[in-house]
């Protein structure tokens, strides 16, 4: 069993024409660690995020997945280097169910396991299997978000907090090395983030639906979802970190707590 992989984030910087909204940001996200990336509004926090998962391309500095160099991937190869995320706005396909949902996050593995197409018309394809597969994984991934009774029902039609687990549970159907949330608690009531507080840890853990510990990064304004799951905080002002440590050592920051005043103070 993998324990996660590092990600190592090295003096990443990213420019929009003058800007500069993330600049030399350092940090890295241990295997087994649940990492927190936090900061005031328009602090870089989603620009980095977009950097990591090949949104953008970062002006300068390295980021490492293991032995992988994310940053000189292009962006759609990133997914298959084993990150996987979520959208602070929910991008599920509504019409279609939630287990077809998870069947497209798959469609790589299908392919590939039909060769692409061409052992299908041969009659070698290992697709059966592979279709037997997903489908298993798909079912355990409902079950570990409480949404298997909803599995033949429309992604489009599920309560909001259902869709952000649902969310999760497609990512991690990719079967990815390093799951990057974007705010996952938006909008959830407090038992829904509880709910989601332990189905993070227990991504992190390797102790839902079977699968392998799983790295994790997020950026989260919740501070009590923050504060009550992570190992390590990296807190960004205006592009650049300005702390990093446990959540004990974060709330007690002097430079923590001055980048917040006049916005929520974490605790
Ligand atoms: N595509 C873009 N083009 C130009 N400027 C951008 C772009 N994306 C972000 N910015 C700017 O970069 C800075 C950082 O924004 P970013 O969205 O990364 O912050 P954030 O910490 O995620 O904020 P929030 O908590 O409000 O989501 C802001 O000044 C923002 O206006």
């Amino acid at each position: 069993m993998t324990q996660g992989t590092r990600l190592v984030v090295d003096a990443v910087t990213m420019r929009f024409g003058g800007l500069t909204a993330v600049d030399g940001v350092s940090f890295t996200a241990e295997p087994g660690d649940i990492t927190a990336v936090i900061g005031p509004n328009g602090a870089g926090k989603t620009t980095l995020f977009n950097c990591i998962t090949g949104f953008y391309r970062a002006s300068s500095g390295r980021i490492m997945l293991g032995e992988t160099a994310l940053h000189r991937l292009p962006g759609h190869r990133i997914a298959l280097a084993g990150v996987a995320r979520t959208f602070q706005n929910i991008r599920l396909f509504g019409g279609m169910t939630c287990l077809e949902n998870l069947l497209v996050a798959q469609h790589r593995r299908l392919m590939a396991a039909s060769w692409f197409g061409i052992g299908a018309v041969l009659g070698l394809s290992r697709y059966p299997a592979a279709e037997r597969e997903a489908v298993e994984r798909a079912r355990a991934w409902l079950e570990a978000t409480d949404l298997l009774d909803r599995a033949d029902d429309a992604a489009g039609s599920l309560p909001y907090g259902a869709q952000r687990r649902l969310e999760i549970a497609r990512a991690m159907c990719t079967g990815p090395r390093l799951l990057c949330l974007d705010e996952p608690a938006a909008g959830l009531n407090p038992r829904e983030s509880a709910a989601l507080s332990q189905l993070v840890r227990a991504i992190r853990d390797g102790t839902a639906a079977g699968a392998d510990p799983c790295s994790v990064l997020l950026i989260e304004h919740d501070m009590g979802v923050v504060m009550g799951i992570s190992d390590k905080i990296v807190v960004l002002d205006h592009g650049a970190r300005i702390a990093m440590g446990t959540p004990a050592e974060i709330r007690a920051d002097p430079n923590v707590i001055a980048a917040y005043l006049g916005e929520d103070e974490p605790a």
